[in-house]
């Protein structure tokens, strides 16, 4: 099940129900601007390969619960509304949740679009009595033409831990960045402007309350050695992600906490 969100400029996103799950976004002028692979499986529970897979409670296996947590293999509710180029999924806890993490929350995903920007925010309630933390992310699939030409801009001089090593405390050199084989960092306290800069035009990531960044790319070995993936798969996308890993969260009961990502494209 997907819900279609329509602007009145011309832009177009498609959210899955399982994950609340932006699996496309065309906007106005520009093509398809999300990785999706051909391979992911679509049905409900299962992680969508591509698109925004909202990662919540944890990010990755930094913890107890499933690699990046549940959220993203739950089916959310649409919130009503009559606005085509905005719409609102909840998630709550519920007993499955419930078994693997012991508290009460609202979670929300806000997605809107307009002319050449798509905007996702994640908001967390506790709705419970005791308070929970968490770690999140909005673990963003952008397509690029040929990862070769691809260059991410806006690190240099942010600390970051390499994930595919296990090495604390590096530092980013480059102020443009390639992608070369396996990528896996999770940049702190980022600049909430990254500029990626493909073949033919850029998309300025922006965040809005995500300190950290984490940037993925499986590389040639991964991406032939992954099911939903194809082999080749890797040469078109870069996963940018506004993510909130460092310092986790602290909702005490009755508290929100909300954080965004923008996406627009730009000649
Ligand atoms: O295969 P998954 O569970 O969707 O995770 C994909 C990648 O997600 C990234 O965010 C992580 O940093 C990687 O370590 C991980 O491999």
């Amino acid at each position: 099940m997907k819900h279609t969100l329509y602007s009145a400029d011309g832009a177009k996103a498609e959210i899955a129900l399982n994950g609340a799950h932006v699996t496309s976004w065309i906007p106005q002028e520009f093509g398809e601007q999300l990785f999706l692979s051909q391979q992911s499986d679509l049905k409900a529970g299962a992680s969508i390969r591509g698109g925004v897979p909202v990662i919540f409670p944890q990010f990755a296996a930094l913890g107890n619960l499933p690699k990046h947590g549940f959220a993203r293999n739950q089916l959310w509710h649409l919130r009503q509304s009559d606005q085509p180029d905005r719409a609102v999924f909840e998630l709550r806890d519920n007993d499955m949740t419930r078994a693997i993490w012991p508290h009460a929350f609202l979670a929300e995903i806000t997605v809107v679009i307009s002319g050449l920007a798509l905007e996702v925010e994640l908001a967390v309630t506790n709705t419970g009595t005791t308070p929970f933390d968490f770690t999140a992310a909005l673990h963003t699939y952008l397509r690029v033409d040929d990862i070769a030409a691809t260059r991410l801009l806006g690190l240099q001089g942010t600390t970051y831990r390499d994930s595919v090593t296990g090495t604390n405390g590096c530092v980013e050199k480059d102020d443009e960045c390639a992608i070369v084989g396996q990528v896996d960092r999770i940049y702190f306290n980022a600049s909430n402007k990254l500029t990626v800069k493909r073949n033919h035009h850029s998309v300025l990531v922006q965040s809005i309350g995500f300190p950290d960044a984490v940037v993925w790319n499986p590389g040639p070995e991964l991406s032939a050695a992954m099911a939903d993936m194809e082999p080749q798969g890797y040469q078109r996308m870069l996963c940018v992600e506004a993510a909130n890993i460092g310092n986790p969260v602290v909702l005490q009961s009755g508290q929100r906490w909300s954080a965004a990502q923008r996406l627009l494209v730009s000649k």
